[in-house]
């Protein structure tokens, strides 16, 4: 009998869609297969030995650890909470094709505010990214932490006084939450791969890189690959005022990567464009540029922060 393979999901209603898409694209195929939900936290203790990362990639932690541990065969995460190296022995198996990238603003009564220079708005969101991007936008206002899974958040800016808060435009998509009440941020830098799902497996796992080989989408691929060696050359961390985003276009790969200081106060930014099949150097080139004009002076106090 051919084996199951036991892909792992955190609980949310976010990570299960992630996990259901890879479920459906590998049954399309005629794999058997089985959804393994897995803790937050749990029997981390007991094993973590095993992972050899360090403190990077709080999301994905659980997961990783249950797959060196033979309790799962793939792992499926929001590629954007992946830490730009992964832990040892655990490789890339597919990644799927992108939806949507931007952030949202998810407003209570209307978005006037947004072009009244002496109010002071109360703006809700805990990624340093965003705070930084708002606060270079709109310096005068408050910004207030918003914790939890997208549900919660969600609950939480009804409850509160506040103007607005920020969301991924892909969290709440995939949990079917369409907020009327909601206006794209199309200024807004979105995270280095952010609305991209990743499929990852133990390195010496041919059967399962074979099953993932063929819904790996090769043009999602080679963006969130740009975007991400943008991240891993500037500072390697997964939560930071570090925005990036490629797409290709007749052939060409567009880049556009910033970084900016926590408060918003001083930023880089740049961009890039290249033939698809020139354009693996173009994020590491970037951050490169943005390094030798003093971008180094952020990321030391980001450093510093943590
Ligand atoms: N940090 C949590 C997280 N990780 C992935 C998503 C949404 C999906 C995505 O951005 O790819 C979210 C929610 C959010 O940022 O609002």
């Amino acid at each position: 009998m051919e084996k199951v393979i036991r892909i792992g999901t955190r609980e949310s209603q976010l990570a299960l869609w992630q996990a259901h898409q890879v479920n459906n694209l590998l049954t399309a195929q005629g794999y058997r297969t089985e959804l393994v939900p897995i803790k937050s936290e749990g029997d981390i203790d007991l094993v973590t030995p095993l992972y050899e990362i360090g403190v990077q990639g709080i999301f994905t932690k659980s997961l990783d650890i249950a797959l060196l541990n033979g309790r799962i065969d793939i792992a499926v995460h929001s590629y954007k909470d992946v830490p730009t190296q992964l832990p040892q022995q655990i490789v890339t198996a597919a990644i799927l094709e992108r939806g949507p990238v931007k952030d949202l603003l998810v407003y209570k009564t209307n978005t006037d505010f947004l072009e009244q220079p002496d109010y002071i708005a109360n703006i809700a969101t805990s990624s340093v990214r965003r705070k930084a991007q708002w606060l270079r936008k709109y310096p005068q206002h408050q910004l207030h932490n918003l914790r939890g899974n997208v549900n919660t958040r969600l609950q939480k800016l009804a409850a509160e006084n506040w103007d607005g808060a920020i969301f991924a435009a892909a969290g709440l998509e995939r949990i079917n939450v369409r907020p009327e009440t909601s206006v794209e941020l199309d200024w807004m830098l979105p995270a280095p791969a952010q609305g991209a799902v990743v499929a990852v497996c133990r390195e010496d796992d041919a059967f399962c890189l074979n099953a993932c080989a063929p819904f790996n989408h090769a043009p999602t691929a080679l963006t969130t690959k740009v975007e991400r060696e943008f991240l891993r050359t500037l500072m390697g961390g997964c939560t930071t005022p570090i925005s990036a985003y490629a797409h290709i276009q007749d052939d060409t790969v567009f880049f556009e990567g910033e970084i900016c200081s926590l408060d918003g106060t001083k930023f880089f930014s740049t961009s890039r464009q290249s033939a698809t099949g020139n354009a693996t150097n173009i994020g590491k080139d970037a951050a490169e540029e943005l390094l030798a004009k003093g971008a180094a002076e952020i990321v030391a106090q980001i450093r510093n922060v943590k």
